[in-house]
């Protein structure tokens, strides 16, 4: 272990995240675990996080109160839920730490208070970590502005059945990066789940629709359809390691910076391109 590592938290460590995170973290150049929390109600809490996460033990016990540990880590890396992720937030800020922020289905006023947190503290906030999403997105961005509004676009996602928020973060915030190439407003053109008689399509709405099932790790699918042609962005996940290594990669970055808010593409450089 080197003493000048960065030292990262990871909160909602026994989760299907959690676990992933720490393996991440563990294997990153220039990282180190830190800390560890579960929710105060959780069995697992003292257990080794090394241990709990199959890499070995780390000497780092999972703790409930994550204010007894904050002089232990630099950058707290959240993916657990919005309520938890708002706790989360506050001790940051009042202490002082950056934060990597995976977490999705928060609302209009919790994600206006994670950007106001970013005129304090450096935050990566992103409801996708992996490269390949990222890439999409740009993508997302080129074939919007080409097909402009040619084509009927939707997007379909699918998870596990234990995700509890639909549609995703990602398919979210694909909806925005198509809207924003197209001049639209998302919240007005948005159309989610058709039912009954839903009348003919209309050409300017997004489309999202939403698959639970099993064990499904992440699959997004965007369709851009003409009369006669259909393009598809899609991307599969089939390991959650390629978002944990993700937000190892971002807590690096963020660890950098003083304050701001930045999500994936700054992290990638994939801003400008
Ligand atoms: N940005 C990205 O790349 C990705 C984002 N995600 C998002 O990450 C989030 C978590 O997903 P996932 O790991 O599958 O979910 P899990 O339910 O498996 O994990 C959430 C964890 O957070 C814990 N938790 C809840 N409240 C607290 C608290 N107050 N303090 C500490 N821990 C707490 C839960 O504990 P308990 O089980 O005891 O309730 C659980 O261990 C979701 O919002 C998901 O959409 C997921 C994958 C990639
Ligand atoms: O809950 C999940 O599992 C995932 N959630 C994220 C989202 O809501 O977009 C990212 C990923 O697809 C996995």
């Amino acid at each position: 272990m080197n003493m000048s590592d960065i030292r990262i938290a990871v909160v909602g460590a026994g989760g299907r995240m959690g676990r992933h995170l720490i393996q991440a973290v563990t294997e990153a150049q220039g990282l180190r675990l830190g800390a560890a929390s579960e929710r105060p109600e959780s069995s697992l809490l003292g257990t080794d996080a090394g241990e709990l996460a199959g890499v070995g033990r780390l000497g780092v016990p999972l703790v409930a109160d994550l204010s007894e540990v904050t002089r232990d880590f630099d950058v707290l890396i959240d993916f657990t839920v919005p309520a938890a992720t708002m706790a989360h937030l506050e001790l940051c800020r009042a202490a002082g730490k950056r934060m990597v922020i995976g977490t999705t289905g928060l609302d209009e006023d919790q994600r206006a208070r994670v950007s106001a947190a970013g005129s304090e503290i450096g935050i990566v906030f992103a409801p996708n970590m992996s490269i390949g999403v990222n890439l999409c997105l740009k993508l997302l961005d080129v074939a919007a502005r080409v097909l402009g509004d040619e084509v009927d676009i939707e997007i379909v996602e699918a998870h596990h059945r234990h995700k509890v928020d639909a549609p995703s973060g990602t398919a979210l915030r694909m909806g925005e990066v198509i809207a924003d190439a197209l001049g639209r407003d998302l919240k007005e053109v948005a159309v989610y789940g058709r039912e009954g008689h839903t009348g003919a399509r209309e050409r300017k709405t997004i489309g999202f629709e939403t698959i639970r099932a099993g064990d499904v790790v992440g699959e997004h699918s965007v369709w851009f359809a003409a009369e006669g042609e259909r393009i598809e962005i899609a991307h599969k996940a089939s390991s959650r390691m390629t978002f944990a290594r993700g937000a190892a990669r971002a807590a690096g970055w963020i660890a950098e910076r003083e304050s701001g808010l930045f999500d994936m593409q700054d992290v990638l450089g994939l801003r400008e391109q």
